[in-house]
């Protein structure tokens, strides 16, 4: 009910909410929220803050994660997701939608909507997955560059650098690019794909910068738990695209139900109630808020 009736955070307070939390001893949860409703449901249970992923953004529109997005969309996307909530939202703009000129517009673009935060990576185009092989990089000053463009014009917006450098590079040369990227003026240090606790723990001991972990399913990283990032000096962990493999998988079980048995009927205990769905989606306030403007008028229109 947020968008509505409530008081909107401004992108500054959303941004300065969200390193609050990164800087928090306790290791913060960050899930995957790929649209309104998900974001709704994700703040009920408690969550402080949301992800909205590039791949579960591109998969929600039918299309892989190849950056085949524009960064227009995204920021709608992630508009939905803020106007939902009124949560800091840290979006991933993956490489910036081409060079140092797009990564300015797109963190504009991203600073008009109120995203507190953005992920950039150090990707070549067409970049892929961060737990796919053959992936390919750019030099270190690319990102360096598109980093200080985005601290320089839009300077509230909190940067998380990604390095994908681990599964191509090695560790010792991801280690060089994360030092690079936070002193270029990064407020996070992502670091991708890795699947040791040796070199989670190698990035606390040589990189200053808070740290984000991404725990990701079926890709390279072993499932590790919040509590076992903490313990490896990490201060955030991502969802990604959770909510989104859950939500497929539950509606490509309904709908082989009605295609095979003609109802639904055995499925209904999973499914939100009617009731369920009009508390998360406050139906009744704006109900509510209609009948009191409507009121109003009336009653304005005879005194
Ligand atoms: C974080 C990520 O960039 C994303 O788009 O969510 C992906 C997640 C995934 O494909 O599982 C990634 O490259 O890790």
């Amino acid at each position: 009910m947020t968008w509505f009736i409530e008081k909107h955070s401004t992108q500054e307070e959303l941004a300065d909410q969200f390193m609050e939390l990164v800087l928090e001893d306790e290791i913060f949860k960050i899930p995957g929220a790929h649209d309104g409703m998900a974001a709704l449901i994700a703040k009920e249970a408690g969550f402080q803050s949301l992800y909205l992923s590039g791949a579960a953004f591109t998969a929600s529109k039918g299309l892989p994660d190849l950056a085949v997005m524009n960064s227009n969309e995204l920021a709608e996307r992630a508009e939905e997701l803020i106007r939902a909530s009124n949560l800091p939202v840290l979006v991933d703009i993956d490489t910036g939608f081409g060079g140092v000129l797009n990564t300015i517009r797109t963190a504009l673009e991203m600073y008009e909507k109120r995203v507190a935060a953005v992920q950039i990576e150090d990707q070549q185009l067409p970049k892929k997955c961060g737990h796919l092989d053959g992936k390919q990089l750019v030099p270190i000053e690319e990102l360096v560059q598109k980093i200080k463009a985005i601290k320089e014009i839009t300077p509230t917006l909190v940067v998380v650098a990604r390095t994908d450098a681990v599964s191509v590079e090695g560790v010792e040369s991801a280690v060089q690019r994360a030092q690079a990227y936070f002193d270029a003026g990064a407020d996070v240090i992502f670091t991708e794909a890795l699947t040791t606790e040796d070199d989670f723990k190698l990035f606390k001991e040589k990189i200053g910068a808070p740290l984000l972990a991404n725990m990701t399913e079926f890709g390279k990283t072993p499932y590790y738990s919040a509590q076992d990032f903490e313990e490896f000096g990490y201060n955030v962990v991502i969802y990604p695209v959770t909510s989104l493999r859950v939500a497929a998988k539950a509606y490509e079980r309904v709908y082989n139900e009605i295609m095979v048995k003609g109802t639904q009927k055995e499925m209904l205990n999973d499914m939100q109630t009617r009731k369920e769905l009009y508390e998360t989606i406050r139906y009744f306030d704006y109900e509510d808020l209609d009948n009191r403007i409507a009121k109003t008028t009336v009653q304005e229109y005879y005194d």
